[in-house]
């Protein structure tokens, strides 16, 4: 297996339940439901992404003909002076679309390298065994494959995501439901979409907030 990189940084995770703990971000080349090309988003699955994907160019990326070459890049991002909460590093895995590429292998050799592993994914994408934490942010448009994980986080509002397509969400097997605020160049549609998500949370309290920290913080 080759593995197509975009980048590998060191960060905060901004995002959901582990906002704010320090993560080797290891984003993957490529996904399912958009080119990444901007003369294709209009008529993607997902239009409203907010991430570049394409090629292997950025920071940390490449290419990489086996696992134990990846686990040992990004274990080289991480500071060889702590060990991380719990004595473990902590990785995310996300892209583009993670599970196009990861695979037990990768996991097991993340694991070698003392990683505890998160994975970010869109969900149409089964998730291989040994992942330690599972955050599923399904795409109105796309087919739900992995129903059950640790993190449910909803991009919200979605044409096509009802209250009655939220009510199924909320009874999936997840440990922790989030809506997150889409994301976008209009001020006016970032505030509808802040107002909706704490509406949301304020009238179904099984719901929480996300918001995406690392954008207000202005780091990566
Ligand atoms: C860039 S995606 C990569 C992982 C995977 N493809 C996915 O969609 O979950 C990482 C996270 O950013 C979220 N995201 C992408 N674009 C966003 C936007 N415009 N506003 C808020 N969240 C966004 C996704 O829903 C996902 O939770
Ligand atoms: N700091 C930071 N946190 C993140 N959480 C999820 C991200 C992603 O793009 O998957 C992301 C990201 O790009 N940066
Ligand atoms: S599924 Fe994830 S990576 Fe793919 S276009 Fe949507 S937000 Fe971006
Ligand atoms: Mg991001």
């Amino acid at each position: 297996m080759t593995y197509s990189v975009k980048e590998i940084f060191y960060t905060l995770q901004g995002e959901g339940t582990h906002a704010g703990r320090p993560a080797v971000f290891c984003r993957f080349a490529g996904c399912n439901l958009w080119t990444g090309r901007e003369e294709d988003r209009p008529k993607a699955i997902c239009q409203f992404c907010d991430t570049d994907f394409v090629g292997t160019d950025g920071l940390g990326g490449g290419k990489f003909g086996t696992a134990q070459d990846l686990a040992a890049r990004i274990a080289s991002f991480w500071p060889d002076t702590a060990q991380g909460r719990d004595g473990r590093r902590f990785v995310v895995l996300t892209g583009g679309e993670p599970l196009l590429q990861v695979d037990v292998e990768l996991i097991e050799a993340l694991h070698a390298q003392g990683f505890e592993i998160a994975v970010e994914t869109n969900g149409t994408v089964a998730a291989p065994p040994g992942l330690d934490w599972i955050c599923v942010s399904p795409k109105a448009g796309s087919t739900l494959v992995q129903t059950s994980g640790h993190e449910l986080k909803l991009v919200v509002p979605q044409a096509g995501f009802d209250d009655a397509k939220l009510a199924e969400f909320e009874a999936m097997d997840f440990v922790q439901r989030r809506v997150q605020p889409m994301d976008s160049a209009s001020p006016e549609a970032r505030r509808h979409a802040t107002e909706w998500a704490v509406q949301w949370c304020l009238d179904h309290p099984r719901w929480m907030l996300s918001v995406q920290t690392h954008k207000t913080l202005g780091i990566r």
